[in-house]
Protein backbone atom coordinates (compact mmCIF):
# COMPACT_ATOMS: atom_id res chain seq x y z
CA UNK A 1 0.00 0.00 0.00
CA UNK A 2 1.04 3.62 -0.71
CA UNK A 3 0.24 6.67 0.95
CA UNK A 4 0.89 9.95 0.27
CA UNK A 5 0.89 12.17 3.31
CA UNK A 6 0.67 16.24 3.40
CA UNK A 7 1.94 18.01 6.26
CA UNK A 8 1.42 21.73 6.92
CA UNK A 9 0.42 22.49 10.43
CA UNK A 10 2.93 25.56 11.41
CA UNK A 11 6.27 25.61 9.50
CA UNK A 12 6.95 22.86 7.60
CA UNK A 13 5.66 22.39 3.89
CA UNK A 14 6.21 18.39 3.60
CA UNK A 15 5.01 15.90 1.18
CA UNK A 16 5.60 12.00 1.78
CA UNK A 17 4.85 8.83 0.05
CA UNK A 18 4.75 5.84 2.30
CA UNK A 19 5.28 2.20 1.48
CA UNK A 20 4.19 -0.45 3.54
CA UNK A 21 5.48 -2.92 1.65
CA UNK A 22 8.93 -1.59 0.93
CA UNK A 23 8.69 0.03 4.62
CA UNK A 24 9.93 3.16 2.91
CA UNK A 25 9.02 6.76 3.63
CA UNK A 26 10.51 9.38 0.68
CA UNK A 27 9.61 13.25 2.28
CA UNK A 28 10.09 15.98 0.77
CA UNK A 29 9.86 19.56 3.00
CA UNK A 30 10.36 23.13 2.38
CA UNK A 31 10.61 25.06 5.41
CA UNK A 32 8.80 28.41 6.04
CA UNK A 33 11.80 30.55 8.16
CA UNK A 34 10.62 34.15 9.58
CA UNK A 35 12.84 36.54 9.12
CA UNK A 36 12.53 38.42 12.33
CA UNK A 37 10.15 37.49 15.36
CA UNK A 38 8.02 33.99 15.82
CA UNK A 39 6.24 32.21 13.37
CA UNK A 40 3.58 34.35 12.18
CA UNK A 41 0.16 32.88 10.95
CA UNK A 42 -0.40 34.96 7.89
CA UNK A 43 3.17 34.71 6.59
CA UNK A 44 3.19 31.29 7.44
CA UNK A 45 0.22 30.42 5.36
CA UNK A 46 1.17 32.58 2.44
CA UNK A 47 4.48 29.56 2.63
CA UNK A 48 2.14 26.94 2.70
CA UNK A 49 -0.24 27.91 -0.34
CA UNK A 50 2.93 28.72 -2.49
CA UNK A 51 5.61 25.70 -0.75
CA UNK A 52 2.69 22.79 -0.70
CA UNK A 53 1.88 22.54 -4.67
CA UNK A 54 5.60 22.54 -5.37
CA UNK A 55 6.45 19.82 -2.36
CA UNK A 56 3.23 17.58 -3.36
CA UNK A 57 3.87 17.76 -7.20
CA UNK A 58 8.08 16.42 -6.30
CA UNK A 59 6.12 13.47 -4.16
CA UNK A 60 3.68 12.57 -7.23
CA UNK A 61 6.60 12.09 -9.55
CA UNK A 62 8.61 10.15 -7.06
CA UNK A 63 5.33 8.02 -6.77
CA UNK A 64 4.96 7.54 -10.37
CA UNK A 65 9.07 6.36 -11.03
CA UNK A 66 8.73 3.75 -7.85
CA UNK A 67 5.37 2.33 -8.96
CA UNK A 68 6.25 -1.07 -10.54
CA UNK A 69 4.17 -3.30 -13.02
CA UNK A 70 0.20 -2.41 -12.17
CA UNK A 71 0.81 -0.82 -9.01
CA UNK A 72 -1.09 1.64 -8.42
CA UNK A 73 1.67 4.96 -7.25
CA UNK A 74 -1.00 6.35 -4.39
CA UNK A 75 -3.66 4.17 -2.79
CA UNK A 76 -4.86 7.00 -0.08
CA UNK A 77 -4.15 10.70 0.75
CA UNK A 78 -3.74 11.37 4.58
CA UNK A 79 -3.29 15.31 5.64
CA UNK A 80 -2.44 16.74 9.04
CA UNK A 81 -5.83 17.87 10.35
CA UNK A 82 -4.35 19.53 13.82
CA UNK A 83 -3.81 20.97 15.66
CA UNK A 84 -1.85 23.87 14.14
CA UNK A 85 -2.56 27.46 13.05
CA UNK A 86 -6.03 27.74 11.01
CA UNK A 87 -4.70 29.40 8.24
CA UNK A 88 -1.54 27.10 7.65
CA UNK A 89 -4.29 24.05 8.25
CA UNK A 90 -7.01 25.26 5.68
CA UNK A 91 -4.24 25.09 2.82
CA UNK A 92 -3.48 22.19 3.78
CA UNK A 93 -6.97 21.22 4.17
CA UNK A 94 -8.01 22.31 0.69
CA UNK A 95 -5.17 20.88 -1.47
CA UNK A 96 -5.53 17.20 0.27
CA UNK A 97 -9.26 16.68 -0.59
CA UNK A 98 -8.15 18.68 -4.12
CA UNK A 99 -5.44 15.68 -4.58
CA UNK A 100 -7.94 12.85 -3.52
CA UNK A 101 -10.47 14.23 -5.73
CA UNK A 102 -8.18 14.38 -8.51
CA UNK A 103 -6.02 11.12 -8.19
CA UNK A 104 -10.24 9.18 -6.83
CA UNK A 105 -8.68 7.65 -3.66
CA UNK A 106 -9.61 7.95 -0.02
CA UNK A 107 -8.92 10.72 2.43
CA UNK A 108 -7.45 9.88 5.65
CA UNK A 109 -7.89 12.52 8.48
CA UNK A 110 -4.58 12.58 10.80
CA UNK A 111 -3.86 14.36 14.30
CA UNK A 112 -0.34 15.84 14.44
CA UNK A 113 0.16 14.78 17.42
CA UNK A 114 -0.31 11.13 17.32
CA UNK A 115 1.53 11.21 13.85
CA UNK A 116 4.77 12.40 16.24
CA UNK A 117 3.83 9.27 18.71
CA UNK A 118 3.32 6.73 16.13
CA UNK A 119 6.43 7.34 14.01
CA UNK A 120 8.22 6.15 16.69
CA UNK A 121 6.04 3.16 17.98
CA UNK A 122 6.11 2.00 13.69
CA UNK A 123 10.25 2.51 13.65
CA UNK A 124 10.85 1.23 17.37
CA UNK A 125 8.55 -2.11 16.42
CA UNK A 126 8.03 -1.70 20.45
CA UNK A 127 4.35 -2.69 21.90
CA UNK A 128 3.11 -0.30 24.01
CA UNK A 129 5.15 2.79 24.94
CA UNK A 130 4.60 5.53 26.85
CA UNK A 131 5.49 8.39 24.93
CA UNK A 132 6.78 12.22 25.46
CA UNK A 133 6.18 14.47 22.49
CA UNK A 134 8.36 17.08 22.67
CA UNK A 135 7.54 19.56 19.97
CA UNK A 136 7.49 23.28 19.60
CA UNK A 137 3.12 23.90 20.57
CA UNK A 138 3.11 21.20 22.61
CA UNK A 139 4.85 19.01 25.37
CA UNK A 140 2.85 15.67 26.69
CA UNK A 141 2.96 12.09 27.75
CA UNK A 142 0.69 10.11 26.55
CA UNK A 143 -0.01 6.10 26.77
CA UNK A 144 -2.50 4.04 25.25
CA UNK A 145 -5.53 2.60 26.98
CA UNK A 146 -8.47 1.02 25.76
CA UNK A 147 -8.94 2.69 22.22
CA UNK A 148 -7.28 6.22 23.09
CA UNK A 149 -4.31 7.91 23.99
CA UNK A 150 -4.86 8.68 26.94
CA UNK A 151 -2.88 12.12 28.45
CA UNK A 152 -0.57 11.12 31.35
CA UNK A 153 0.97 14.75 31.96
CA UNK A 154 1.25 18.30 29.78
CA UNK A 155 2.11 21.29 30.41
CA UNK A 156 0.03 23.62 32.28
CA UNK A 157 1.83 26.70 30.14
CA UNK A 158 3.54 26.54 26.80
CA UNK A 159 4.92 24.13 24.53
CA UNK A 160 8.53 23.34 25.00
CA UNK A 161 9.95 24.29 22.05
CA UNK A 162 8.03 28.06 22.21
CA UNK A 163 9.27 28.26 25.56
CA UNK A 164 12.89 28.20 24.42
CA UNK A 165 12.12 30.46 21.14
CA UNK A 166 10.76 33.16 23.53
CA UNK A 167 14.01 33.01 25.24
CA UNK A 168 15.96 33.44 22.37
CA UNK A 169 13.98 35.96 21.01
CA UNK A 170 14.16 38.48 23.76
CA UNK A 171 18.30 37.54 23.37
CA UNK A 172 17.89 38.56 19.49
CA UNK A 173 18.15 35.22 17.94
CA UNK A 174 16.27 34.08 14.80
CA UNK A 175 13.41 31.43 14.51
CA UNK A 176 14.39 28.66 16.06
CA UNK A 177 15.89 29.30 18.37
CA UNK A 178 16.11 25.29 19.69
CA UNK A 179 19.05 24.34 17.87
CA UNK A 180 21.36 27.90 18.79
CA UNK A 181 20.65 27.29 22.69
CA UNK A 182 21.70 23.69 22.42
CA UNK A 183 25.09 25.31 20.14
CA UNK A 184 25.43 27.68 23.08
CA UNK A 185 24.71 25.62 25.70
CA UNK A 186 28.16 23.80 24.87
CA UNK A 187 30.13 26.02 25.89
CA UNK A 188 27.96 26.93 29.17
CA UNK A 189 28.05 26.52 32.91
CA UNK A 190 25.17 25.55 35.38
CA UNK A 191 23.20 28.25 36.94
CA UNK A 192 20.25 27.46 39.51
CA UNK A 193 16.63 28.14 37.82
CA UNK A 194 13.23 27.71 38.47
CA UNK A 195 12.01 23.98 38.21
CA UNK A 196 8.58 23.24 38.63
CA UNK A 197 7.12 19.46 38.11
CA UNK A 198 3.36 19.20 39.67
CA UNK A 199 2.64 15.23 39.21
CA UNK A 200 3.05 14.30 35.84
CA UNK A 201 2.41 17.90 34.99
CA UNK A 202 4.99 20.96 34.53
CA UNK A 203 5.31 24.28 34.21
CA UNK A 204 7.97 26.76 31.66
CA UNK A 205 6.72 30.23 32.64
CA UNK A 206 8.43 30.46 36.00
CA UNK A 207 11.71 29.32 34.41
CA UNK A 208 11.46 31.22 30.88
CA UNK A 209 11.01 34.64 33.42
CA UNK A 210 13.88 33.65 35.68
CA UNK A 211 15.93 33.28 32.15
CA UNK A 212 15.13 36.30 30.83
CA UNK A 213 15.86 37.92 33.75
CA UNK A 214 18.94 36.46 34.47
CA UNK A 215 20.13 37.58 31.11
CA UNK A 216 18.92 40.94 31.55
CA UNK A 217 21.30 40.92 35.03
CA UNK A 218 24.29 40.02 33.29
CA UNK A 219 24.97 36.70 32.91
CA UNK A 220 25.76 35.30 30.02
CA UNK A 221 23.67 33.76 27.24
CA UNK A 222 25.65 30.50 27.17
CA UNK A 223 25.17 29.68 31.50
CA UNK A 224 21.52 31.12 30.44
CA UNK A 225 21.63 28.15 27.39
CA UNK A 226 23.25 25.35 29.23
CA UNK A 227 20.91 25.56 32.43
CA UNK A 228 17.58 26.06 30.75
CA UNK A 229 18.83 22.86 28.73
CA UNK A 230 19.33 20.69 32.24
CA UNK A 231 16.18 22.15 34.20
CA UNK A 232 13.46 21.86 30.85
CA UNK A 233 14.77 18.62 29.87
CA UNK A 234 15.67 17.68 33.41
CA UNK A 235 11.48 18.35 33.89
CA UNK A 236 10.32 16.02 31.03
CA UNK A 237 13.12 13.41 31.75
CA UNK A 238 11.39 13.27 35.35
CA UNK A 239 7.82 13.02 34.63
CA UNK A 240 8.26 10.66 31.48
CA UNK A 241 9.70 8.14 34.36
CA UNK A 242 7.19 8.89 36.26
CA UNK A 243 4.99 8.30 33.65
CA UNK A 244 6.95 4.84 33.22
CA UNK A 245 6.65 4.06 36.88
CA UNK A 246 2.69 4.94 36.99
CA UNK A 247 1.96 3.00 34.04
CA UNK A 248 4.54 -0.12 34.79
CA UNK A 249 5.45 0.13 31.12
CA UNK A 250 9.12 -0.51 30.21
CA UNK A 251 9.47 1.58 26.67
CA UNK A 252 9.67 5.26 26.04
CA UNK A 253 9.66 6.84 22.45
CA UNK A 254 10.23 10.07 21.98
CA UNK A 255 8.49 12.36 19.51
CA UNK A 256 8.46 16.03 17.92
CA UNK A 257 10.88 18.72 17.17
CA UNK A 258 12.94 19.15 20.37
CA UNK A 259 13.49 15.60 20.31
CA UNK A 260 16.19 16.52 17.85
CA UNK A 261 18.35 17.78 20.93
CA UNK A 262 20.90 15.43 21.65
CA UNK A 263 21.07 16.64 25.84
CA UNK A 264 17.08 15.53 25.94
CA UNK A 265 18.21 12.31 24.16
CA UNK A 266 21.07 11.62 26.42
CA UNK A 267 19.03 12.25 29.89
CA UNK A 268 16.16 10.38 28.51
CA UNK A 269 18.44 7.16 27.44
CA UNK A 270 19.91 7.71 30.87
CA UNK A 271 16.85 7.19 32.98
CA UNK A 272 16.00 4.43 30.83
CA UNK A 273 19.08 2.41 31.00
CA UNK A 274 18.77 3.34 35.16
CA UNK A 275 15.73 1.46 35.01
CA UNK A 276 15.87 -1.07 32.81
CA UNK A 277 13.10 0.35 30.66
CA UNK A 278 13.95 0.62 26.69
CA UNK A 279 14.05 3.85 24.91
CA UNK A 280 13.54 4.82 21.43
CA UNK A 281 14.51 8.31 19.65
CA UNK A 282 13.41 8.31 15.82
CA UNK A 283 16.24 10.12 12.95
CA UNK A 284 15.82 13.56 13.20
CA UNK A 285 13.93 13.95 9.82
CA UNK A 286 10.58 12.11 11.34
CA UNK A 287 11.24 13.87 14.79
CA UNK A 288 11.00 17.37 13.49
CA UNK A 289 7.42 18.40 11.43
CA UNK A 290 7.38 16.04 8.20
CA UNK A 291 5.15 14.53 6.31
CA UNK A 292 6.08 10.81 6.78
CA UNK A 293 4.61 10.31 9.95
CA UNK A 294 1.35 11.67 8.29
CA UNK A 295 1.99 9.18 5.63
CA UNK A 296 2.66 6.55 8.06
CA UNK A 297 -0.05 6.83 10.49
CA UNK A 298 -2.21 7.80 7.36
CA UNK A 299 -1.45 3.88 6.14
CA UNK A 300 -2.39 2.32 9.53
CA UNK A 301 -5.33 4.32 9.67
CA UNK A 302 -6.20 3.21 6.15
CA UNK A 303 -5.52 0.01 6.49
CA UNK A 304 -7.85 -0.51 9.55
CA UNK A 305 -11.31 1.69 7.01
CA UNK A 306 -10.44 4.74 8.84
CA UNK A 307 -11.07 6.89 6.02
CA UNK A 308 -13.08 10.09 5.78
CA UNK A 309 -15.95 11.84 3.43
CA UNK A 310 -15.06 15.02 1.94
CA UNK A 311 -18.04 16.84 3.96
CA UNK A 312 -16.32 15.44 7.24
CA UNK A 313 -12.72 16.02 6.23
CA UNK A 314 -12.77 19.54 8.50
CA UNK A 315 -9.48 21.32 10.17
CA UNK A 316 -9.63 21.48 14.14
CA UNK A 317 -6.77 23.87 15.01
CA UNK A 318 -7.40 22.86 18.45
CA UNK A 319 -7.36 18.91 17.76
CA UNK A 320 -6.21 16.50 21.36
CA UNK A 321 -4.74 13.30 20.50
CA UNK A 322 -7.17 12.11 23.17
CA UNK A 323 -9.85 12.76 21.21
CA UNK A 324 -8.85 9.95 18.41
CA UNK A 325 -10.69 6.84 18.05
CA UNK A 326 -7.40 4.57 17.87
CA UNK A 327 -8.70 2.31 15.38
CA UNK A 328 -5.73 0.48 14.22
CA UNK A 329 -4.98 -0.76 17.64
CA UNK A 330 -6.39 -3.51 19.41
CA UNK A 331 -7.96 -2.96 22.45
CA UNK A 332 -5.92 -5.88 24.65
CA UNK A 333 -2.58 -3.69 23.74
CA UNK A 334 -3.22 -0.67 26.73
CA UNK A 335 -0.18 0.04 28.53
CA UNK A 336 0.13 -1.87 31.45
CA UNK A 337 -0.84 -0.75 35.02
CA UNK A 338 1.13 -1.36 37.85
CA UNK A 339 0.19 -2.71 41.16
CA UNK A 340 3.03 -3.11 43.55
CA UNK A 341 3.24 -6.16 45.73
CA UNK A 342 4.81 -4.57 49.33
CA UNK A 343 8.13 -6.23 47.96
CA UNK A 344 10.92 -2.99 48.27
CA UNK A 345 9.73 -0.92 45.61
CA UNK A 346 11.60 0.97 43.20
CA UNK A 347 9.30 4.55 43.08
CA UNK A 348 9.96 7.45 40.17
CA UNK A 349 11.66 9.09 42.36
CA UNK A 350 13.54 7.05 45.68
CA UNK A 351 13.55 3.73 46.60
CA UNK A 352 11.70 2.48 49.67
CA UNK A 353 13.25 -0.85 52.20
CA UNK A 354 10.29 -2.01 54.52
CA UNK A 355 10.54 -3.15 57.36
CA UNK A 356 7.81 -4.60 59.81
CA UNK A 357 7.22 -0.76 61.11
CA UNK A 358 9.12 1.25 59.26
CA UNK A 359 9.60 1.92 55.62
CA UNK A 360 13.20 3.95 54.66
CA UNK A 361 12.95 6.31 51.63
CA UNK A 362 16.20 7.09 50.28
CA UNK A 363 16.11 9.65 47.29
CA UNK A 364 19.13 8.06 45.39
CA UNK A 365 20.47 10.69 42.88
CA UNK A 366 19.83 10.33 39.49
CA UNK A 367 22.46 9.96 36.70
CA UNK A 368 20.95 12.21 34.13
CA UNK A 369 20.27 15.33 35.93
CA UNK A 370 23.06 17.46 36.53
CA UNK A 371 24.60 16.78 40.11
CA UNK A 372 23.98 20.50 41.17
CA UNK A 373 20.33 20.21 40.32
CA UNK A 374 20.32 16.74 41.49
CA UNK A 375 21.64 17.76 44.68
CA UNK A 376 19.44 20.63 45.32
CA UNK A 377 16.20 18.66 44.28
CA UNK A 378 16.85 15.89 46.69
CA UNK A 379 17.55 18.05 49.57
CA UNK A 380 14.74 20.32 48.91
CA UNK A 381 11.83 17.33 47.94
CA UNK A 382 13.42 15.21 51.44
CA UNK A 383 13.52 18.40 53.94
CA UNK A 384 9.51 19.57 52.13
CA UNK A 385 8.53 15.92 52.66
CA UNK A 386 9.48 15.47 56.55
CA UNK A 387 7.98 18.89 57.72
CA UNK A 388 5.08 18.72 55.23
CA UNK A 389 4.16 14.99 55.94
CA UNK A 390 4.29 16.06 60.15
CA UNK A 391 2.45 19.69 59.54
CA UNK A 392 -0.57 17.23 57.71
CA UNK A 393 -1.44 15.28 60.38
CA UNK A 394 -1.76 18.42 63.00
CA UNK A 395 -3.68 19.63 60.21
CA UNK A 396 -6.08 16.36 60.91
CA UNK A 397 -5.15 14.58 57.70
CA UNK A 398 -3.53 11.01 58.04
CA UNK A 399 -0.06 10.35 57.32
CA UNK A 400 2.99 8.38 58.42
CA UNK A 401 5.06 9.59 61.25
CA UNK A 402 8.66 10.81 60.53
CA UNK A 403 10.43 8.79 62.65
CA UNK A 404 14.11 10.37 61.51
CA UNK A 405 15.92 12.45 58.33
CA UNK A 406 19.09 12.35 56.90
CA UNK A 407 19.34 15.55 55.06
CA UNK A 408 22.84 15.01 53.85
CA UNK A 409 21.95 11.27 52.40
CA UNK A 410 18.47 12.52 51.53
CA UNK A 411 16.64 9.51 53.61
CA UNK A 412 13.85 9.25 55.41
CA UNK A 413 12.54 7.09 58.13
CA UNK A 414 8.61 6.72 58.19
CA UNK A 415 6.41 4.42 59.99
CA UNK A 416 4.69 2.41 57.80
CA UNK A 417 1.16 2.80 57.29
CA UNK A 418 -1.69 0.84 54.72
CA UNK A 419 -2.12 -2.12 53.56
CA UNK A 420 -1.54 -1.38 49.92
CA UNK A 421 -1.77 1.30 47.45
CA UNK A 422 -4.83 3.25 46.37
CA UNK A 423 -3.71 1.78 42.99
CA UNK A 424 -4.44 -1.64 43.88
CA UNK A 425 -7.58 -1.09 45.28
CA UNK A 426 -9.90 1.86 43.70
CA UNK A 427 -12.85 2.10 45.59
CA UNK A 428 -15.06 5.24 45.44
CA UNK A 429 -15.14 5.43 49.31
CA UNK A 430 -11.82 5.43 49.37
CA UNK A 431 -11.01 7.93 46.64
CA UNK A 432 -14.03 10.21 48.43
CA UNK A 433 -11.70 9.92 51.64
CA UNK A 434 -8.56 11.38 49.60
CA UNK A 435 -10.86 14.29 48.52
CA UNK A 436 -12.10 14.93 51.96
CA UNK A 437 -7.98 15.10 53.21
CA UNK A 438 -7.00 17.42 50.57
CA UNK A 439 -9.86 19.93 51.38
CA UNK A 440 -8.30 19.44 55.22
CA UNK A 441 -4.78 20.06 53.49
CA UNK A 442 -5.31 22.88 51.76
CA UNK A 443 -7.82 24.62 54.78
CA UNK A 444 -4.46 24.65 56.28
CA UNK A 445 -2.64 26.24 53.33
CA UNK A 446 -0.79 22.74 52.06
CA UNK A 447 -0.50 21.39 48.71
CA UNK A 448 0.42 17.85 48.15
CA UNK A 449 1.95 18.53 44.99
CA UNK A 450 1.87 15.08 43.58
CA UNK A 451 -1.51 13.23 45.01
CA UNK A 452 -1.35 10.35 42.88
CA UNK A 453 -3.15 7.06 43.50
CA UNK A 454 0.27 5.77 44.00
CA UNK A 455 0.92 7.91 47.22
CA UNK A 456 -2.16 7.46 48.79
CA UNK A 457 -2.06 4.01 51.24
CA UNK A 458 -5.12 2.24 52.22
CA UNK A 459 -6.07 -0.02 55.46
CA UNK A 460 -9.56 -0.88 55.61
CA UNK A 461 -11.83 1.82 55.39
CA UNK A 462 -8.72 4.39 56.28
CA UNK A 463 -6.35 6.26 54.14
CA UNK A 464 -3.29 8.06 54.41
CA UNK A 465 -1.72 10.38 52.39
CA UNK A 466 2.49 9.80 51.58
CA UNK A 467 5.04 11.31 49.60
CA UNK A 468 4.90 14.66 50.24
CA UNK A 469 8.63 16.15 48.82
CA UNK A 470 6.91 17.99 46.08
CA UNK A 471 4.20 19.57 48.10
CA UNK A 472 4.95 23.35 49.54
CA UNK A 473 2.26 25.92 51.44
CA UNK A 474 0.22 28.30 48.93
CA UNK A 475 -3.04 29.41 49.86
CA UNK A 476 -3.63 29.78 46.23
CA UNK A 477 -6.77 28.87 44.69
CA UNK A 478 -5.03 27.61 41.29
CA UNK A 479 -2.19 25.41 43.34
CA UNK A 480 -4.82 24.08 45.26
CA UNK A 481 -7.15 23.10 41.91
CA UNK A 482 -3.53 21.79 40.71
CA UNK A 483 -3.44 19.03 43.50
CA UNK A 484 -7.29 18.08 41.79
CA UNK A 485 -6.34 18.00 38.87
CA UNK A 486 -3.36 15.53 38.84
CA UNK A 487 -5.03 13.30 40.89
CA UNK A 488 -7.84 13.28 38.96
CA UNK A 489 -5.55 12.59 35.69
CA UNK A 490 -3.77 9.88 37.67
CA UNK A 491 -7.41 8.10 38.22
CA UNK A 492 -7.75 8.85 34.32
CA UNK A 493 -4.66 7.11 33.43
CA UNK A 494 -5.29 4.10 35.67
CA UNK A 495 -9.01 3.45 35.99
CA UNK A 496 -11.10 1.25 33.70
CA UNK A 497 -14.24 3.27 34.35
CA UNK A 498 -13.09 6.64 36.20
CA UNK A 499 -15.98 9.08 35.61
CA UNK A 500 -17.81 7.09 39.08
CA UNK A 501 -14.85 7.71 40.80
CA UNK A 502 -14.23 11.54 40.16
CA UNK A 503 -17.20 11.64 40.85
CA UNK A 504 -16.66 10.22 44.15
CA UNK A 505 -13.50 12.61 44.63
CA UNK A 506 -14.88 15.66 44.11
CA UNK A 507 -18.17 14.94 46.50
CA UNK A 508 -15.15 14.26 49.20
CA UNK A 509 -13.41 17.54 48.77
CA UNK A 510 -16.75 19.50 47.99
CA UNK A 511 -18.05 18.43 51.38
CA UNK A 512 -14.60 19.75 53.07
CA UNK A 513 -13.53 22.17 50.63
CA UNK A 514 -13.79 25.62 49.08
CA UNK A 515 -15.99 25.55 45.66
CA UNK A 516 -13.91 28.29 44.29
CA UNK A 517 -11.10 25.14 43.58
CA UNK A 518 -13.64 23.10 42.07
CA UNK A 519 -14.30 25.72 39.79
CA UNK A 520 -10.92 26.82 39.32
CA UNK A 521 -9.95 23.01 38.55
CA UNK A 522 -12.69 23.41 35.19
CA UNK A 523 -10.37 26.26 33.78
CA UNK A 524 -7.15 24.64 34.53
CA UNK A 525 -8.34 21.72 32.82
CA UNK A 526 -9.50 23.13 29.86
CA UNK A 527 -6.09 25.40 30.07
CA UNK A 528 -3.88 22.51 29.61
CA UNK A 529 -5.06 21.04 26.52
CA UNK A 530 -3.30 21.90 23.49
CA UNK A 531 -3.49 25.17 22.15
C1 LIG B 1 1.23 21.55 16.04
C2 LIG B 1 2.55 21.58 15.30
O1 LIG B 1 2.55 22.62 14.36
C3 LIG B 1 3.71 21.76 16.21
N1 LIG B 1 4.91 21.58 15.46
C4 LIG B 1 6.10 22.03 15.88
O2 LIG B 1 6.21 22.60 16.91
O3 LIG B 1 7.22 21.75 15.12
P1 LIG B 1 8.32 20.70 15.57
O4 LIG B 1 9.18 20.47 14.40
O5 LIG B 1 7.69 19.47 16.23
O6 LIG B 1 9.14 21.45 16.70
C5 LIG B 1 9.75 22.69 16.47
C6 LIG B 1 10.46 23.14 17.70
O7 LIG B 1 11.62 22.34 17.93
C7 LIG B 1 12.65 23.17 18.40
N2 LIG B 1 13.94 22.55 18.14
C8 LIG B 1 14.44 22.20 16.94
N3 LIG B 1 15.71 21.72 17.08
C9 LIG B 1 16.00 21.78 18.41
C10 LIG B 1 17.13 21.45 19.20
N4 LIG B 1 18.25 20.98 18.66
N5 LIG B 1 17.06 21.65 20.53
C11 LIG B 1 15.93 22.14 21.09
N6 LIG B 1 14.85 22.47 20.40
C12 LIG B 1 14.88 22.30 19.07
C13 LIG B 1 12.44 24.48 17.69
O8 LIG B 1 13.09 25.53 18.38
C14 LIG B 1 10.93 24.58 17.68
O9 LIG B 1 10.47 25.23 18.84
C15 LIG B 1 3.73 20.72 17.32
O10 LIG B 1 3.99 19.54 17.03
O11 LIG B 1 3.53 21.07 18.49
N1 LIG C 1 5.00 5.23 54.95
C1 LIG C 1 4.74 4.24 54.09
N2 LIG C 1 4.02 3.16 54.47
C2 LIG C 1 3.76 2.17 53.59
N3 LIG C 1 4.17 2.16 52.32
C3 LIG C 1 4.87 3.19 51.88
C4 LIG C 1 5.20 4.28 52.74
N4 LIG C 1 5.92 5.16 52.03
C5 LIG C 1 6.03 4.65 50.79
N5 LIG C 1 5.42 3.45 50.68
C6 LIG C 1 5.32 2.61 49.49
O1 LIG C 1 6.39 2.89 48.60
C7 LIG C 1 5.92 3.41 47.35
C8 LIG C 1 6.83 4.53 46.86
O2 LIG C 1 6.86 5.54 47.85
P1 LIG C 1 6.86 7.08 47.49
O3 LIG C 1 5.66 7.40 46.68
O4 LIG C 1 7.03 7.84 48.75
O5 LIG C 1 8.18 7.15 46.63
P2 LIG C 1 8.46 7.91 45.29
O6 LIG C 1 9.71 7.40 44.74
O7 LIG C 1 8.32 9.34 45.52
O8 LIG C 1 7.31 7.40 44.37
P3 LIG C 1 6.59 8.19 43.20
O9 LIG C 1 7.49 9.28 42.78
O10 LIG C 1 6.39 7.11 42.18
O11 LIG C 1 5.31 8.65 43.79
C9 LIG C 1 4.50 3.88 47.64
O12 LIG C 1 3.69 3.84 46.50
C10 LIG C 1 4.06 2.90 48.71
O13 LIG C 1 3.62 1.68 48.11
FE1 LIG D 1 4.99 18.95 15.43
Amino acid sequence: MRVLGIEGTAWAASAALHDTERDETFIESDPYEPDSGGIHPREAAEHMSEAIPSVVETVLDHAEQTAEGDEAPIDAVAFSRGPGLGPCLRIVGTAARALAGALDVPLVGVNHMVAHLEIGRHESGFDSPVCLNASGANAHLLGYHNGRYRVLGETMDTGVGNAIDKFTRHVGWTHPGGPKVEQAAADGEYIDLPYTVKGMDFSFSGIMSAAKQAYDDGETVEDICFSLQEHVFGMLTEVAERALSLTGTDELVLGGGVGQNARLREMLASMCEERGAAFYAPDPRFLRDNAGMIAVLGAKMYAAGDTIEIEDSAIDPNYRPDQVPVTWRGAAESVARAVDADADVKGAEATVEFHDEEVVKRRLPKAYRHPELDARLRRERTVAEARLTSEARRAGVPTPLVRDIDRREATITLQRVGEMDLAATLDADAVASVGEHLAALHAAGIVHGDPTTRNVRVDGDRTFLIDFGLGFHTGHVEDHAMDLHVFEQSIEGTAAEPEPLLEAFEAGYAAAGDDEVLARLRSVESRGRYR
